[in-house]
């Protein structure tokens, strides 16, 4: 059994029966599924999605869609020849293309009698506890109020720094945010290949037990053109999403129902761990991180063995700019990642706090300013020393 992180590894031979018992699902549906050959939308697909979506429903299954193809839907309104490749005319197709996407989905979904609820979030949404809980929240209620939740990134405001970019790393922190039984990721392959899809001698790989399975698998990050990130953000989002213990199938957007009633379609991957009971595990496997802390040996052993917080008496260097409550990397001085955590102060305020004991910040800087560096509430452990 691995401890890794806090969360223990069982195993959950479930099978693909896990997806057609799930009382709630999330479903991926990417750009390359919603597009037409030129890139730009195509209603029909948004509404063959929402049909089987819809029939899904109708036997109790709370379902949230992680819907792309705003970008896609901004391109003919704007007159654009071809999904742009700049942040600012994304972000422009994006804002354009989002209400027409969700006006699709919003008439697609009423002729089943369901209400769509548009939610748009930022990767700090499901990093940062505050936004995370309020995301959690607002999901919950939406999923009680009986509506069918459609996410999206908040491409309008999004940056190159902090960015999902793909949505299939937002599918599995969004299936994470609301404790999904399964996460099922649509797109234009029916599922990972054991080499490129297009070569006549790459098979389709049914089952994925552990990471290991992977092994010698050739996945690239090339996609459709119009998608982002390939299969390769694919593996990585089900890696991420079972490593919670929610179990991932990868499968064609045109095998949704078949892929919904659990037939043989697709790469099913198994979940390895039990769920975490925080969203500590995201910090290992979402947070960008904005820098680094370098603790000394001390502190490096009671953060992984000890399970304690990081305390400014054990921090020996700091490396880049950041900002309290970001996430940051926990180093050794011989540079091994060690954890990921929140850290309480900024970049700027922590130089003069090193090796200091709580009771000499107390005397230095005041009542109420000795916390912890690293609350290990906010601490994740990647790799034991
Ligand atoms: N080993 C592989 N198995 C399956 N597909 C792969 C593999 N390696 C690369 N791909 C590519 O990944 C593409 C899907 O990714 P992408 O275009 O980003 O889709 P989406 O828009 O659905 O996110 C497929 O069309 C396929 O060409
Ligand atoms: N948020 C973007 C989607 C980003 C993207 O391309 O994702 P995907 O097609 O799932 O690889 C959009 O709505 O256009």
């Amino acid at each position: 059994m691995d401890q890794l992180g806090g969360v223990s590894t069982v195993s959950l031979p479930l099978g693909r029966g896990a997806l057609q018992v799930a009382r709630r699902i999330v479903v991926k549906i990417g750009s390359s599924s919603l597009t037409d050959g030129g890139g730009a939308l195509n209603p029909a697909a948004v509404t063959a999605v929402a049909d089987a979506l819809a029939a899904r429903r109708a036997d109790g299954t709370q379902v949230v869609l992680v819907s792309s193809g705003a970008i896609a839907a901004g391109i003919t309104p704007l007159g654009l020849a071809s999904r742009p490749r700049d942040l600012a005319t994304q972000q422009a197709a994006a804002s354009v293309g989002q209400g027409l996407l969700v006006a699709h989905y919003t008439r697609a979904f009423a002729a089943h009698g369901l209400t769509v609820a548009q939610v748009l979030l930022t990767a700090e949404d499901v990093i940062r506890r505050g936004q995370y809980k309020n995301a959690q929240r607002a999901l919950e209620r939406l999923l009680a109020l009986g509506t069918v939740p459609v996410v999206n990134e908040n491409d309008a405001v999004a940056t190159d720094e902090i960015r999902f970019g793909d949505n299939d790393r937002l599918a599995a922190l969004v299936a994470h945010v609301v404790q999904a039984d399964a996460l099922v990721l649509l797109t234009d392959v029916d599922g990972l290949y054991d080499g490129h899809p297009k070569l006549p001698t790459s098979r389709r790989i049914a089952r994925v037990t552990s990471p290991a399975d992977l092994e010698g698998v050739v996945v690239t990050g090339r996609g459709s053109g119009v998608g982002t990130g390939g299969m390769t953000t694919k593996v990585d989002a089900a890696l991420t999403a079972t490593g919670a213990g929610i179990p991932t199938l990868v499968a064609a957007a045109h095998d949704v129902g078949r892929a919904l009633s659990g037939q043989d379609v697709g790469t099913w991957f198994e979940a390895t761990h039990a769920r975490p009971r925080t969203r500590r595990l995201w910090l290992a496997h979402a947070a960008h991180t904005r820098g680094r802390l370098v603790l000394d040996d001390g502190a490096v052993r009671a953060i992984t063995h000890g399970k304690r917080s990081l305390l400014a008496a054990g921090v020996v260097g700091v490396e880049g700019a950041f900002e309290a409550g970001d996430p940051v990397e926990l180093a050794s001085t011989d540079g091994v990642v060690v954890a990921r955590g929140l850290v309480a102060y900024s970049s700027e305020e922590l130089p003069e706090r090193f090796g200091l004991t709580s009771s000499q910040q107390r005397e230095e800087f005041g009542d109420g300013r000795d916390r912890a560096v690293v609350h290990r509430d906010d601490l994740v452990v990647v790799a034991r020393r």
